[in-house]
């Protein structure tokens, strides 16, 4: 029978590389974690969005804060984009699928919120023009991405790159520092 472990052993060790990296990008989480927290207390809220594996996260992330991550506390403000198919499919056919997200930043975003775009490769054109429109708006923006940042990196107050090109690595990343954030979050 074949056996997968050879296999299993480089990317676990790619894992593990990648995350020994994320030690040089801690003062940079912990800032985020900070206007995350500043957000909050201004009365803002956290939208977040991102395709695919990237939506996932945007979900799981919104529902740390709103629901609970380690601590008893009240509810915090955070809604993913990627969850109302009602919206996206009217916007994503009447408009166009890259205005998914920025028509419900649009709608939904004020100067006090805090926009996270999630995506890999930094250039799927739904986050970036949700970015942009954040930014119109005076939102705090922050970008999760990989690679070279692509054209989020340009645009986000706060750019989380992280130091691989495998989307996969970047994902596990990305999940790290959601947790991380919650954790700041939830700190006395
Ligand atoms: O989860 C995965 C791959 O691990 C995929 O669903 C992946 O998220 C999708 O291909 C996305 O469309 C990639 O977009 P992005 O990360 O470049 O913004
Ligand atoms: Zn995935």
């Amino acid at each position: 029978m074949k056996d997968y472990i050879g296999f299993l052993r480089e990317e676990l060790a790619a894992h593990q590389a990648l995350f020994t990296q994320l030690e040089a990008l801690l003062p940079q989480i912990s800032e985020v974690g900070q206007a995350l927290r500043d957000c909050l207390a201004r009365g803002g809220k956290i939208l977040l969005m991102g395709n695919g594996g990237s939506a996932a996260d945007s979900q799981h992330i919104a529902a740390e804060i709103v629901g609970r991550y380690k601590k008893e506390r009240r509810g915090l403000p955070a809604i993913a984009l990627t969850t109302d198919t009602s919206i996206i499919t009217s916007v994503g056919n009447d408009y166009g699928y890259e205005f998914i997200f920025s028509r419900q930043v649009e709608a939904l975003c004020s100067p006090l919120d805090a926009v996270i775009g999630i995506t890999t490769s930094g250039n799927s054109i739904n986050v970036v023009r949700a970015i942009e429109v954040a930014k119109e708006i005076g939102a705090t923006t922050i970008g999760l991405t990989g690679g070279t940042g692509g054209k989020l990196a340009a645009l986000c107050d706060y750019n989380l790159v992280m130091p691989s090109n495998v989307t996969a690595r970047i994902q596990e990343a990305h999940i790290f520092i959601g947790h991380s954030v919650c954790d700041i979050l939830e700190a006395d």
